[in-house]
């Protein structure tokens, strides 16, 4: 979090100032504990008692944490995706303005990689290939993706110091060689047109996600013969988030190269935040393991779930992916064509900046629709796995948390953007995330 005291400010003509996650000392100890934390979190979901309470914790013993095939299997999968890539399929976008008025090109073609992957995978599976053996494999690959992680923060870290000052992310440039670190000193490092914060945010983590829920699902019916609705349901659920994060990265593919850019290209994540161990650790080891928690958990501790809870279930899923759909692709749309049929007709008020904030609509009814629509998508994935342990709720207290955060810090920059424009729209849009509560 943002630490307002004067201890956390510093005052340099080059340097910024502003210091969040707790400032040295949670960049100093978030990349020792988040780790410790996944293979926690790892090891007890194929526990019997699957207990987060217990204590002392439960640890993996260190024969678990290692096993060969792990390292190969990941550099072949970042080897695959680094060659869907770069393979010239799909258009070519352009991402926001960036400080020196130029603006980067992306290809789009995640969703072709998400396809791509999806195929091979049924080939292997057609070839006999034992899929359910990820299951065994998950904590040795979270060991190797962790290292790879930081290893690949130390590269990002050490190259920032030859960018250009105004390549670097606002943020991540105190000075402090942990903070800088942790946070990311370049906004959009890129080897060549290679751009290494883009591809890590959406193809091996978010992808690789997908193929370890459908390992699980493949360990459950080499276990059980079939797989449980639990689990297809947490495969479905997930499968579907990933494929639209996807999907609309492509829906760029639709508009011409110079119109502004949209989706994923415009969130703070490439926007705004460098890409340092968090964002790296987030993307390649974070996501795919602990995101894929619900599905792990399922292997070891089956679920009956009847028609009805199912029927509840998917409904809970289904309202809160078109909340979360409708209410991004509209503030997408307003951003990209405010004279649009579709968003035209919406109330908004005027800011400093030019650009105007919607006050009707989605963004009529919390400052951040998008998130309430995410967190009830988080709960339809939990709840497949019953009510017997809060395992499978950690997504949902980590999520609440992270995007509460999130949310503070997005209203700092909007506030900074926009000033009396913004206090304006939260008096008549006073919720931030839940109607009435939040
Ligand atoms: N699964 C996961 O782990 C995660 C998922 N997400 C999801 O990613 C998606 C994107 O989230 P995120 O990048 O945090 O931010 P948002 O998509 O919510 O974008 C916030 C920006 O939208 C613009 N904005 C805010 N209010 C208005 C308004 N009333 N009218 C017009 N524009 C407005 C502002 O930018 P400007 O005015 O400059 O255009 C603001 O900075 C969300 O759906 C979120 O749930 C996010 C993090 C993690
Ligand atoms: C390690 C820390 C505890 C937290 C790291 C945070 C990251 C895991 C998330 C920050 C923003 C993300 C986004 C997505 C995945 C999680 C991270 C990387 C996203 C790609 C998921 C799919 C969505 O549709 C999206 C809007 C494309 C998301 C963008 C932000």
């Amino acid at each position: 979090m943002k630490q307002s005291s004067q201890s956390t400010k510093r005052r340099s003509s080059s340097h910024t100032t502003e210091r969040e996650f707790g400032g040295t000392l949670g960049a100093t100890c978030i990349p020792i504990f988040l780790p410790l934390l996944v293979l926690f979190l790892l090891s007890i979901s194929r526990s019997p008692g699957a207990s987060v309470l217990q204590w002392p914790p439960q640890l993996p013993p260190t024969s678990a944490l290692w096993d060969p095939l792990a390292p190969t299997m990941l550099l072949g999968w970042f080897s695959l995706h680094i060659f869907l890539y770069l393979l010239p399929l799909g258009k070519v976008s352009e991402g926001l303005v960036l400080k020196n008025g130029t603006r980067l090109k992306y290809p789009i073609n995640g969703f072709h990689a998400l396809c791509i992957s999806v195929g091979l995978l049924v080939l292997m599976l057609w070839m006999g290939a034992p899929l359910g053996s990820l299951f065994d494999l998950l904590l040795p690959l979270a060991v190797c993706a962790t290292g790879m992680s930081f290893i690949l923060s130390f590269y990002l870290y050490i190259r920032s110091f030859w960018a250009p000052h105004h390549a670097l992310a606002p943020g991540g440039n105190t000075g402090n060689p942990l903070y800088d670190f942790f946070i990311g000193r370049e906004l959009n490092p890129r080897i060549g047109n290679f751009d290494l914060k883009y591809f890590c945010e959406l193809r091996p983590g978010l992808i690789g996600w997908v193929v370890i829920n459908l390992g699980m699902l493949m360990k459950e019916v080499e276990l059980r013969d079939s797989p449980s609705l639990a689990m297809m349901l947490v495969n479905g659920f997930q499968l579907l988030y990933v494929a639209d994060a996807l999907w609309n990265e492509a829906s760029l593919n639709v508009w011409p190269l110079t119109g502004p850019a949209e989706a994923v290209l415009t969130t703070m994540d490439i926007v705004h935040d460098g890409f340092g161990f968090m964002l790296v650790f987030g993307d390649l080891a974070w996501v795919p393991f602990t995101y894929s928690l619900q599905a792990s958990f399922l292997v070891i501790h089956p679920q009956e779930l009847g028609v009805a809870a199912a029927a509840g279930i998917l409904l809970l899923n289904g309202i809160g992916y078109y909340i979360f759909r409708k209410s991004n692709s509209q503030k997408n749309m307003f951003r990209r064509d405010p004279k649009h049929p579709s968003v035209s007709s919406l109330e908004t008020i005027a800011t400093a900046t030019g650009k105007r904030l919607l006050v009707s609509g989605w963004w009529g009814l919390v400052r951040h629709p998008n998130y309430l629509g995410d967190l009830l998508m988080a709960l339809a994935w939990s709840l497949p796995c019953g009510f017997s342990h809060l395992l499978p709720y950690f997504y949902v207290v980590y999520f609440t948390v992270l995007l509460v955060h999130r949310e503070a810090r997005d209203e700092r920059q909007c506030r900074t953007k926009y000033g009396m424009a913004w206090d304006a729209y939260c008096q008549r849009v006073p919720y931030r995330i839940f109607p009435y509560l939040y």
